[in-house]
């Protein structure tokens, strides 16, 4: 793996991150396989309190990695507070990891089970720090809020995302992506677990706080097909790679505690 080419292949995927990334190997990797019945019960956590009503959402891109929506967040208009959180975090993008066809591709697991796809909505310290690129690197920087997929009935909202992708199928392609409240993709409970962690991909950033969501969100096979017809490669290269199996698998937990919420 030369430079910052990474990727999920087999020469260039999660077992190589470290020879370019050493923090790979670290104290606070995420993703983890997530024990409820090890979890710590603490009732000093709150609820979760996503305000999105006014966010702005900008674009949809293919970043040869996954699938992005950006928000502007040059104010606290989209916000996520609450929880473990000791002040408000500014909603950056959400973007999605999958698997193959038929295969599951969560990055967290739940006692050893993968869901079939993970939602990540990032959002960074804007009391503390002055930009994303800076929170992104400190160790209260970011707040990832990450939702689990199951495959069932078609996801009502998810179709606002999945009829967009055939404008992103490329690496490096980028489309208008106007007027999504990301609200209509949280299920109904906010009920989550918390630990500290890092960024699942390079640059492996030791820099989340992740809050993931107990309850899944249900979406159709058919949606789940719409991701995987997005690809690695850019229109320009001869090869073209499927975009799946996008996700890192668990590591080491290094003593950490998971905090549950009641
Ligand atoms: N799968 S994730 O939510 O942990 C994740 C990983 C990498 C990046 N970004 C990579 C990066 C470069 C410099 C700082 O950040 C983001 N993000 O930006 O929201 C999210
Ligand atoms: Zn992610």
């Amino acid at each position: 793996m030369t430079g910052n080419q990474w990727g999920y292949g087999k020469e260039d995927g999660p077992s190589a991150w470290h020879r370019s990334y050493p923090v790979a190997k670290g104290s606070r990797q995420s993703p983890i396989d997530i024990i409820p019945e090890q979890a710590f019960h603490d009732n000093s956590l709150g609820p979760i309190i996503a305000n999105y009503d006014h966010c702005t959402s900008i674009n949809i891109s293919n970043n040869g990695h996954s699938v992005v929506v950006e928000f502007v967040d040059s104010d606290n208009r989209s916000v996520i507070q609450g929880g473990p959180l000791d002040n408000p975090y500014r909603l950056k993008q959400f973007h999605f990891h999958w698997g193959g066809k038929g295969c599951d591709g969560s990055e967290h697991t739940v006692a050893g089970y993968s869901y079939a796809s993970e939602l990540h909505l990032v959002h960074w310290n804007a009391v503390k720090y002055k930009t994303f690129a800076e929170a992104a690197t400190a160790p209260d920087g970011l707040a990832v809020l990450g939702i689990f997929l199951k495959t069932g009935d078609d996801h009502r909202w998810l179709h606002t995302i999945t009829d967009a992708l055939y404008m992103v199928k490329y690496k490096g392609s980028v489309t208008d992506f106007r007027g999504f409240n990301p609200k209509c993709l949280l299920p109904s409970s906010l009920h989550y677990w918390t630990y500290l962690g890092s960024l699942t991909t390079p640059p492996l950033h030791e820099s989340v706080v992740w809050i993931v969501l107990k309850q899944p969100i249900v979406v159709s096979d058919k949606q789940m097909g719409k991701f995987r017809t997005l690809l690695f490669t850019g229109e320009e290269e001869e090869e073209r790679i499927r975009m799946e199996n996008n996700f890192r698998p668990p590591q080491p937990l290094q003593g950490r505690k998971v905090r549950s919420s009641n």
